[in-house]
């Protein structure tokens, strides 16, 4: 019941509309309690407050059945709810039109019930349905009936409701279903592509030299709110880097910076986007996070924070030891603090207990691999964050902190925490070590402004000095400059590797948004632009010191043993070389042996056939009578035959020939043909010099063949340089046996020393210097006569291969057989170009050749047995 009326039922439509019945009368009536309070209930206000006003007005006290249209009408009070109500059913036709046509279906049968329903209540139900037409022809007083038949409506509406619902919650479904694929597809891609774009952001800011510039705004403190101050600056949270500096009404400038925190932004945030540089520490980079600005503009409080809302440095070690614990399985991380002060350029080590830390000088010295180090500073090893809380703490309390008319707490000094973290991967052992800098600058102040005297004075004096040095580096970078000022303050000096160096740097330049401080705030911004412009090139990763010189010490040795292995390679190769021409000679010599061999076995032949020959000649001549005139000289005729194969006895004393003798002796100017291996048809030419010509030659007559001098080569052996020091031990730089100069004396010794060539032919011409010259190789053993090469003065050997071929000596093998062959080759005789031979006579005389031929392949094969033999050794 709602004041004087019986609220009977209440229907709502899910389309908003209503039905509300009611009785009014049955409750106590108006003037028995006095007018009825308006209780609205709960969740019906409106309706019930419409309805109950269409009851109040109609001002019966028989039930009414009402109704209603819903619409914004919250709260409902009084009067204006009704009005409200009113007003919305006026203006909705459509809906009322809906409402007749649901009438009109259920007219037929069920309307008969709400007819009975409405002649119940009389007349008064004119007043009590509102303005449907087709409603308020229905009249029925049997109001159970009518609330059936209406609930039952309601019912039938409420399953077509529901099965719509359900139909189209499937289709829903469906369509879920069928767009999910895609959707996924989608999400991945656009997740792909915001890691894409970090990452290309990223590499782009490593590109330009990894120095982050973010910005961040404090709010206006209460001081400077109830000084009247307002904000100069506008940060605009969808612009992340754009940050809006507006001094005056008609100015505006806009600053760019890697991000822009406005006074909204808390710590969290802050290090949120700080965390890709700190976690660079971890992978083996350095790191250095600075804050600069103006006093009294938050440096301290975004570095440090306050215990109930920590700032950069905590929050990073807690980040560093988070991710060494989840590394924990494959990298073994330790880490050390470090906290120093610069104040009043002088290093001070904030962890040092000691009392006579003040004596204490510390210094910056340049380590060996270029970095920035304090010799003597402590580093205390941390492993858990609450040992970091408490060397954090105790470093703030030993800083030089001050009061001045700007901060309370006002920071006189540059505080610098220095973490280290060394790693060392457990499978690769790949190891690094790298710092991390925390640096929280005093702040940039104006003296006049700050009102400071005294010891503050001084302290803003050098604390301003730092700051302009940082700014002449920044200058000096951003110009890339050849020289960079870095030790004109410990600052600077400090912070060289972090500024310049291959290290990753992230600047909070710290603004205040109060309009009296819109000059420094500008300053700072301008000064944080130019540090933004900074390009230094990538940052590089850091190698542990101790694991750097190991290294180098290997990369040494590589080089080292590269090197050697050059030149084995090298020596290998010439080696290789010369086996291959080794080889190659052995291969020529086995094949001149070979042909040697045939050669040898034709002219055995041949032999065979002219002592054959000769043997049927002579016994020819003996029948007939008739002597044979022999063509050549006595001794060949008296000469028994010679058997071809029959090898003569090796002998130290010379051959005694049973033909003519053998010494003969030529004038001085004779030729070379004249002086040796003269044939008998000359004998007399050569009788005549007799007694003057002082060489001696024992090389039997018969061996001598008129060879073209260009292509003679001499098969005599060169005794070995064993040999040759042997003989001559005091003249060992000779290296040309056949012109070897000695005295007369050793002479005879030296001859005979030589074991393997006792035949030798002793050339004792003196030269034009009256000196010997002893000639070796034209021993009548090889039947070889000295050769023009050997009767040379050294001075006269002109060819490289001459040269060569004296001084091969014996070892010359290939040579020596050619040498043989040419010798050997009887059946093409060279053409007699010699003088001492005529035509007719000699070698062409058939009995003379054979004999030659005889000697020549005896000789022949004796020196080729001899060679053989060497050789094969
Ligand atoms: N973002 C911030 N939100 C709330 N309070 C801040 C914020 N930044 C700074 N403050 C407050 O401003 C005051 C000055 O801050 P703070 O001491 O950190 O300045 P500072 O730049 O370090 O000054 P100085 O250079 O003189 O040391 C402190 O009381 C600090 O709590």
């Amino acid at each position: 019941s709602w004041g004087d009326t019986e609220v009977l039922s209440f229907s709502w439509l899910s389309h908003g509309e209503g039905f509300l019945f009611g009785r009014r009368g049955r409750a106590p009536r108006r003037g028995a309690r006095g007018p009825p309070e308006p209780a609205p209930p709960r969740g019906f206000e409106p309706c019930a407050a419409a309805a109950a006003a269409r009851v109040r007005r109609a001002g019966a006290a028989a039930p009414r059945s009402i109704r209603f249209t819903v619409r914004d009408l919250s709260p409902v009070s009084g009067e204006d709810a009704v009005l409200a109500s009113e007003e919305a059913v006026e203006e909705q036709p459509a809906l009322e039109e809906g409402v007749v046509e649901a009438e009109a279906a259920v007219a037929g049968g069920e309307g008969e019930a709400l007819r009975s329903f409405l002649e119940e209540f009389g007349d008064q139900a004119d007043d009590c349905i509102i303005p449907s037409p087709r409603l308020k022809g229905i009249a029925t007083p049997d109001c159970p009936a009518a609330l059936q038949f209406l609930g039952a409506r309601y019912n039938s509406l409420m399953e077509k409701h529901n099965s719509l619902m359900e139909k189209y919650e499937q289709q829903v479904a469906k369509c879920a279903e069928e767009c999910a694929p895609r959707f996924d597809g989608l999400k991945n891609k656009y997740t792909v592509e915001c890691a894409e774009r970090r990452r290309l952001y990223n590499e782009l800011i490593e590109l330009r030299g990894n120095i982050r510039v973010f910005c961040r705004c404090r709010p206006l403190s209460s001081d400077e709110i109830s000084r009247g101050c307002s904000s100069v600056v506008e940060v605009d949270p969808s612009q992340e880097m754009d940050l809006q500096f507006i001094p005056t009404e008609k100015e505006r400038k806009t600053f760019k910076f890697d991000h822009v925190f406005g006074p909204a932004d808390d710590q969290e945030a802050v290090f949120a986007e700080s965390l890709p540089v700190v976690r660079s520490v971890m992978d083996g980079f350095n790191v250095c996070i600075f804050a600069y600005g103006q006093t009294g503009t938050g440096k301290t409080f975004t570095m440090e924070g306050v215990p109930e809302n920590r700032g950069v440095n905590y929050r990073a070690l807690e980040e560093l030891f988070r991710i060494s614990e989840e590394r924990s399985s494959s990298i073994s991380y330790s880490f050390g603090v470090s906290i120093l002060e610069v104040y009043n350029e002088k290093i001070r080590d904030l962890l040092d207990d000691n009392s006579e830390q003040t004596s204490k000088r510390l210094d910056i010295k340049q380590s060996a691999d270029g970095a920035q180090e304090v010799p003597g500073l402590v580093e205390a090893p941390i492993s858990t964050i609450d040992g970091v809380w408490e060397k954090l703490k105790a470093g703030a309390r030993n800083r030089s902190v001050g009061s001045t008319s700007v901060n309370e707490l006002s920071s006189r000094s540059h505080s610098l925490v220095r973490v280290t973290v060394t790693s060392e991967h457990l499978v690769t052992g790949e190891r690094s070590r790298s710092h991390m800098w925390l640096v929280d600058l005093a702040g940039s102040e104006r003296l006049a402004k700050t009102e400071v005297e005294g010891e503050r004075l001084k302290e803003a004096k050098f604390i301003n000095k730092s700051l302009s040095a940082l700014g002449d580096v920044i200058a000096a970078l951003a110009s890339k400059n050849a020289h960079i000022p870095y030790r004109n303050s410990k600052l600077t000096h400090l912070l060289q590797s972090s500024l310049g160096g291959d290290c990753k740097t992230l600047m909070f330049v710290q603004i205040s948004p109060s309009s009296t401080d819109s000059g420094e705030t500008l300053c700072s911004l301008n000064f944080a632009s130019r540090v933004r412009a900074i390009e230094h090139g990538p940052a590089r990763k850091q190698v542990d010191p101790a694991e750097n010189f190991k290294i180098k010490q290997m990369a040494e040795k590589l080089c080292h043993e590269e090197k050697e292995n050059a030149k084995l390679n090298e020596s290998l190769q010439l080696m290789q070389l010369k086996y291959a021409s080794r080889e190659n000679v052995f291969r020529t010599l086995q094949d001149k042996i070979r042909e040697t061999e045939q050669a040898c076995r034709t002219h055995q032949q041949r032999a065979r056939e002219l002592e054959n020959e000769l043997a049927n000649e002579k016994k020819a001549a003996r029948d007939t009578g008739k002597s044979v005139k022999p063509s050549f000289a006595a001794p060949v005729r008296q000469r028994p035959p010679l058997a071809p194969m029959r090898q003569r006895p090796p002998s130290n004393n010379m051959p005694q020939p049973s033909g003519p003798s053998r010494l003969r002796f030529a004038g001085k100017g004779s030729s070379v043909q004249n002086k040796e291996n003269i044939p008998t048809a000359n004998k007399t030419v050569v009788d005549k010099t007799a007694g003057k010509a002082r060489r001696v030659s024992l090389v039997p007559m018969m061996r001598q063949i008129p060879l073209q001098p260009k292509r003679r080569s001499s098969i005599a052996i060169l005794p070995s340089e064993r040999e040759r020091m042997s003989i001559f031990p005091e003249k060992k730089a000779m290296s040309r046996l056949s012109h070897v100069q000695m005295s007369r004396t050793a002479r005879p010794q030296a001859f005979n020393s030589i074991p393997e060539t006792p035949q030798a032919a002793v050339d004792a011409t003196p030269d034009v210097r009256g000196k010997f010259r002893m000639e070796f190789g034209s021993s009548s053993r090889f039947s070889s006569p000295p050769t023009l090469s050997m009767r040379k003065s050294r001075n006269n050997i002109s060819s490289p291969q001459q040269r060569l071929r004296m001084q091969s000596g014996s070892g010359n093998a290939s040579k020596l057989c050619f040498s043989i062959q040419k010798r050997v080759a009887l059946g093409s005789p060279a053409p007699a170009r010699t003088t001492s031979m005529t035509s007719g006579t000699g070698i062409f005389d058939p009995a003379l050749r054979e004999q030659i031929m005889a000697g020549r392949f005896g000789n022949a094969q004796r020196v080729f047995n001899g060679k053989r033999r060497m050789s094969v050794l």
